[in-house]
């Protein structure tokens, strides 16, 4: 089963195809969410197509990767002259979408003062360029996405909750992989197609695809289809079940000579290994580390808070 380029045949992915159809033919604001990977850039492009706006544009924006003080500009745009630097006229990321979809990822990335212009904007039905003495009018809708729990963040002052249920009219919530492990052998199908490789997957590499507990979901099951590809076999993904039942790839095991911990633990040593690794490639510049790492500045400290990595940490 399909919805457009949309693979799952699950129980789980059938309620999430029916949620994509209603909140399709609705045009109020949708927040959908899922981990890294569940397909939440994928599903809002579905649910733009399958609207009324989809003659217009979709317009995507990464939330995490808009600084606080050029917000304004980003959004909603600004007059030649009304700064210095403001060389020529500036079309915001609203009027981009102007009569279709802005999909605004990682949503709660978003700075308490963004929020408050966001939201305004939302609230007002419209804005008004920087140096601009007339507000336009909203004409999008708008589609957020998010891997944190968007409710609590709102109940603990993280989010502003007049924010959230603005935004949180049609939720639509896209299970991780481990959950729907039913969908990985048509995923697995779909993606070696679209990759080119015509060989059908032995039974073998397919029971290993099957035992593994995709924490980087849909997106990690390409990359390492993308490496089966390159080497023919799935033998640097499998190794044995640890007695855990945890099934540790032995690239892992071998960086990091531990054999016995559980793939959660594994993967944060193997993260702490990597950013202190970048940090010290950027000579510990956050911001430059960020960059390299394809990873939003905000997502970063959070990473490293939680890692406990300061300038201090060695490998
Ligand atoms: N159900 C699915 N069927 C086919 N392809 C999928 C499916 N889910 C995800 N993908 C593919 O997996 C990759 C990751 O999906 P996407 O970028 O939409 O995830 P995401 O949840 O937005 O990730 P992130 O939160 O990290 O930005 C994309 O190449 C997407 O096309």
């Amino acid at each position: 089963m399909r919805l457009g380029n949309i693979i799952g045949r699950s129980a789980k992915m059938q309620e999430v195809f029916e949620s994509i159809i209603r909140a399709a033919s609705s045009d109020f604001s949708i927040v959908i969410y899922g981990e890294t990977g569940t397909g939440k850039e994928l599903v809002s492009k579905a649910i733009h197509e399958l609207s009324q706006r989809n003659e217009a544009p979709f317009v995507p924006v990464n939330c995490g990767a808009i600084p606080e003080e050029l917000f304004e500009s980003e959004f909603f745009g600004h007059k030649k002259g009304s700064f210095t630097g403001a060389h020529a006229d500036k079309t915001g990321f609203l009027d981009q979408a102007k009569g279709g979809t802005i999909f605004l990822d990682e949503i709660g990335e978003l700075t308490q003062t963004s929020q408050v212009k966001l939201l305004r904007a939302l609230g007002s039905g419209e804005y008004t360029a920087i140096g601009s003495a007339q507000p336009t009018k909203a004409q999008f809708r708008v589609i957020a996405a998010t891997n944190a729990d968007l409710e609590h963040m709102a109940q603990t002052g993280r989010f502003r909750q007049d924010l959230f249920f603005r935004i949180h009219v049609i939720p639509v919530y896209l299970p991780p992989l481990r959950e729907r492990k039913e969908d990985i052998p048509h995923l697995a199908e779909h993606i070696l197609n679209k990759l080119g490789y015509s060989t059908k997957i032995s039974s073998k590499d397919l029971a290993i695809l099957l035992e593994y507990d995709w924490p980087g979901n849909v997106r990690e099951l390409y990359n390492i289809l993308e490496r089966y590809m390159a080497f023919g076999n799935l033998d640097f993904l499998q190794v044995g079940i640890k007695e855990t039942g945890v099934l540790v790839p032995p690239f892992v095991d071998d960086e990091l000579g531990q054999t016995t911990k559980g793939l959660r633990d594994t993967m944060m040593a193997l993260e702490k290994k990597i950013l202190i690794s970048a940090l010290e490639q950027n000579g510990w510049n956050r911001s430059r580390t960020a960059k390299a790492l394809d990873l939003p500045r905000k997502t970063l400290f959070r990473k490293m808070q939680k890692l406990g990595i300061t300038q201090k940490t060695s490998l």
